[in-house]
């Protein structure tokens, strides 16, 4: 699905360089779920923006199933992000003044599907995350898990390939974050999806076929087994030949 090489990105904050990512390859095979976890401010959310085309590497080349992210033209990257990536972030991003049905749609307006077709596919949607009965509340009408779960519902409604998840259980308590959590893994399983989830949390990397930890820009690989303890695998010094998670992903559609 996705091939990186050499990925750097640094940002210019009046007149000063920050490097957020530096050299990084990384393969993350269709139908893989891998989960990126490391301290705050070490790079795992630019990681997840590049991967989703929401900005471009500094050097380096990102390959999305062969075409390099990095050169494409602006208006075939929105087309991309519009069919092939679903989003969800850990503050939800639902349109205030849109229902939980409209916000769902919302993601079908850039594809030209027609009002009908938009409204029939919304409904299944919200139906299949358990929120039919909530399909005409506002956000603000809606719990934090609820909430979540319509934005799943945005995400995967186009039925993208892939779905990048920036701690989409941080703002929720652990039960609700077990449920999310849950839900992403069935549609995962159901569906064949490549999912990369940035995770502060260790027991919810774990639920991963692969952990990348992420430390000051740079990207170690390790088998989900290890992912409790980062010191101890960055020591054995395990990098992008580690072993993957035993779980055969599913077959892709
Ligand atoms: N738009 C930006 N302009 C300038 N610097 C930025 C920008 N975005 C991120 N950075 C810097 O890049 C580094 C990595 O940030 P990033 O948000 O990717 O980290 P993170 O690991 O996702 O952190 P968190 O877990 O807190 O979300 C940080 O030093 C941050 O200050």
């Amino acid at each position: 699905m996705y091939r990186l090489t050499a990925v750097t990105k640094d940002y210019q904050t009046n007149g000063k360089r920050v490097s957020a990512l530096t050299d990084v390859s990384l393969t993350i095979d269709d139908g893989e779920w891998l989960a990126v976890k490391g301290p705050t401010g070490q790079g795992k959310s630019t990681l997840l923006q590049l991967l989703g085309g929401l900005s471009r590497p500094t050097s380096g080349s990102i390959l999305v199933s062969g075409e390099d992210l990095s050169r494409m033209p602006d208006t075939r990257i929105t087309r991309l992000r519009a069919e092939t990536i679903g989003f969800v972030f850990q503050f939800f991003n639902l349109l205030p003044t849109l229902t939980a049905q409209e916000n769902v749609e919302a993601a079908l307006v850039p594809l030209g599907i027609r009002s009908s077709e938009r409204r029939r596919r919304a409904a299944e949607a919200l139906d299949s995350v358990g929120l039919s009965d909530r399909a005409t509340h506002l956000p603000s009408e809606l719990s934090g898990g609820q909430q979540q779960r319509v934005a799943i519902a945005r995400a995967l409604v186009k039925e993208p390939r892939v779905l990048l998840a920036d701690e989409p259980t941080g703002n929720l308590d652990e039960d609700t974050a077990a449920e999310i959590i849950d839900l992403l893994e069935q549609r995962w399983r159901s569906r064949g999806l490549t999912v990369v989830l940035v995770t502060h949390d260790n027991a919810i990397a774990r639920r991963a076929q692969r952990v990348a930890v992420m430390r000051r820009g740079r990207l170690t690989i390790a088998p989900s087994q290890t992912s409790a303890l980062p010191d101890v695998f960055e020591r054995a010094g395990f990098g992008e030949a580690g072993l993957k998670a035993p779980e055969t992903p599913p077959a892709p559609r």
